[in-house]
């Protein structure tokens, strides 16, 4: 029998998605968030784990991801690297068999979006551009020229002003009504302008795109929400409101799901800091609002992936 050797060997939870909230301000008002992704990977006494199915030296992966979400209650997130440093250093020090902790950051960076008319601030926008679209018809039947435009991955978040609750409860229903959650979506819209405005040469077509990208910002900063339904049809409508060349507007807005950390088995008390900031599943809304008399042209059909 060849003798076997178990080489480098590590283990952990790998991206734990994180969200924390500040609320600074007197009264709370003014939000920070941080968005990370955290990898840890530990190193050290593992022969036995792994060879002889002792797992007296093993810390289960999924204490791994509590003590992140822990961490983030009790210390904050002052930048991904003070929070890496605090985290390595727990593993290490506080676990024998741990020699060495590796803890991987990503950051998602968001910018705010300033609501001038308002104090409170918890809307924000992801850093990085969006993908703008365009789809461009001309047909030598009807001689008219159709122009549908859009953008892919705006991703955007409320910390606050969103509520869900009142709907139907059945005996598979198990979510519980909220009251104050975060509601984040990565917005793809189309929009299809008139038939004026497509066979106008004069048309300034990136200064409509820039005025309907900020008409659904600030619709959906604005917006009070008790549903993303409700969102979506709020940022449609601002666009129809502010635009008047465009004459129907859709919209594909996953709910980007952010679930409160359970902190009460460590004795930690969760105020809507931490959240859980799942991937998948996710709701999709979407919806098409168009002019009342005009035939709404853009394809419902789409395969959108959140
Ligand atoms: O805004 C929401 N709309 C829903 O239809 C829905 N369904 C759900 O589970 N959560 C939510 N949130």
């Amino acid at each position: 029998m060849t003798k076997h050797v178990l080489a480098q060997n590590q283990y952990g939870k790998a991206e734990n998605r994180i969200v924390h909230v500040t609320r600074k301000g007197n009264d709370g008002s003014w939000h920070e968030i941080r968005d990370l992704n955290v990898s840890v990977a530990l190193r050290g006494e593992f022969r036995e784990v792994h060879l002889t199915g002792d797992n007296a030296n093993c810390l289960p992966t999924d204490t791994t991801k509590n003590t992140v979400y822990a961490f983030a209650k009790e210390h904050g997130i002052s930048s991904p690297e003070a929070f890496g440093i605090l985290l390595a250093k727990h593993f290490v020090t506080s676990q024998a068999p741990i020699h060495e902790a590796q803890i991987r950051i990503e950051e998602y960076a968001w910018e705010r979006i300033s609501v001038p008319t308002r104090k409170e601030q918890h809307s924000f926008v992801r850093k990085g551009q969006e993908t703008r679209t365009s789809q461009i018809t001309f047909s030598e039947h009807t001689g008219q020229l159709q122009v549908i435009s859009g953008l892919k991955d705006l991703t955007v978040m409320n910390s606050t002003n969103s509520e869900f609750h009142g709907f139907i409860k059945d005996k598979y229903t198990t979510l519980r009504e909220a009251y104050d959650r975060i509601l984040a979506t990565k917005v793809t819209s189309r929009w299809a302008y008139s038939a004026a405005a497509a066979s106008d040469g004069e048309f300034d077509w990136d200064r409509s795109y820039a005025k309907v990208r900020s008409h659904l910002l600030d619709a959906f900063a604005e917006t009070y929400s008790y549903s993303l339904q409700q969102t979506l049809n709020q940022m449609a409508e601002r666009v129809l409101d502010h635009c008047p060349r465009v004459n129907e507007v859709r919209l594909n807005l996953p709910n980007k799901h952010h679930f409160l950390v359970d902190l009460e088995p460590f004795g930690l008390k969760n105020d809507n800091e931490v959240y859980y900031a799942a991937d998948r599943m996710y709701g999709l809304i979407e919806g098409t609002i168009h002019r009342d008399g005009v035939q709404p042209v853009i394809a419902t059909s789409d395969w959108i992936v959140a």
